[in-house]
């Protein structure tokens, strides 16, 4: 029998807040992740992903529901080595090299990927010789990818792996990811950066106070902000014509000359003004996924 890479039922956890009133971190989580997915978990802070994450790895235990790794209760997999994680935090030997940590890790865990090739996978080769102290915050996240990647996991979590990076850190971590990806790993990782969800997963799960908000296919999500906009240059009559016509049309917004129509049917609206209007220089574009995020975490 296959199994889910990731399930979980009515996950819950709560913690006492500073004057001891309840916060339901993680708040009836359902969720299910096949095998092979590459899923972001998007979320504003506070939002209960770190402390899902720390109950999918096994370092926290849910106060009721069920968790599910490969079938196997997280600290089985994690300790099998079915699940690693790079996380926000985490000790690395500030004095060893690259190389000495990923070869000491290997060793304590008895790894079943060669030291040389995770170090090849993560884009370390090039500095193997240097010590962690001197390695950029950037380097330091792609040597974490690389202990994760020593036991060979089938199930990769980061939590917020590229928090604090540059851009072009950034780029250079999710490009030695994004090979190993398609390897066919399975990959969950929580992250603010809405493009880097828009641009990595497959899927996103948006989760707001503990509770999924959302969940589909990347594409899926950023239409359900409410459909498409439609601009074009555009005179006082022909707007007032538009609004009175097509079904639901409403004014978005006037900017740079151009006028921002929505209606339930872009299409039908973008008809209306190519053939009953002298509209010119028409439009269409999808909402953005930071659209989608502010409207459904709100
Ligand atoms: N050990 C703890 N004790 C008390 N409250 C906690 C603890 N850990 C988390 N919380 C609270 O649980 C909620 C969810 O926190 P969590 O760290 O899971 O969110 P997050 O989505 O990872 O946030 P961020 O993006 O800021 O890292 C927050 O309100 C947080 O303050």
């Amino acid at each position: 029998m296959t199994h889910l890479a990731l399930r979980s039922n009515g996950l819950t956890k709560t913690f006492r807040g500073a004057d001891r009133t309840p916060v339901a971190a993680v708040d009836h989580l359902d969720l299910a992740i096949t095998p092979g997915e590459v899923v972001a978990f998007l979320g504003p802070n506070g939002a209960g992903k770190t402390t899902t994450l720390d109950m999918v790895l096994g370092m926290t235990r849910p106060d009721s529901g069920e968790i599910e790794v490969f079938g196997l209760p997280p600290q089985q997999a994690a300790r099998s080595g079915r699940i690693a994680a790079v996380m926000q935090t985490g000790g690395l030997q500030p004095d060893f090299t690259v190389e000495e940590t990923v070869r000491v890790v290997a060793a304590l865990h008895g790894g079943s990927v060669d030291p040389a090739a995770a170090m090849a996978r993560a884009d370390l080769a090039h500095i193997a010789g240097r010590t962690v102290s001197k390695c950029s915050g950037g380097e330091q996240q792609r040597l974490k990818f690389a202990l994760a990647l020593l036991p060979d996991p089938d199930l990769i979590v980061l939590d917020e792996p590229t928090a604090g990076m540059d851009v072009e850190s950034r780029r250079a971590f999710w490009a030695a990811m994004r090979t190993d990806a398609m390897h066919g790993r399975t990959v969950l990782f929580a992250t603010h950066y809405l493009e880097e969800a828009d641009s990595f997963a497959d899927r996103i799960v948006m989760i707001s106070g503990g509770r999924i908000v959302a969940d589909g296919p990347t594409a899926d999500i950023r239409a359900r902000a409410g459909g498409r906009v439609v601009s074009a240059v555009l005179d006082e009559p022909d707007i007032a014509r538009v609004l009175a016509s097509v079904p639901h049309a409403t004014e978005v917004e006037r900017r740079g000359g151009r006028v921002y129509l929505g209606a339930q049917d872009s299409d039908e609206l973008a008809r209306f003004l190519l053939t009953d209007t002298a509209a010119r220089d028409v439009e269409i574009s999808a909402h953005t996924l930071e659209d989608a995020f502010l409207e459904l975490t709100a």
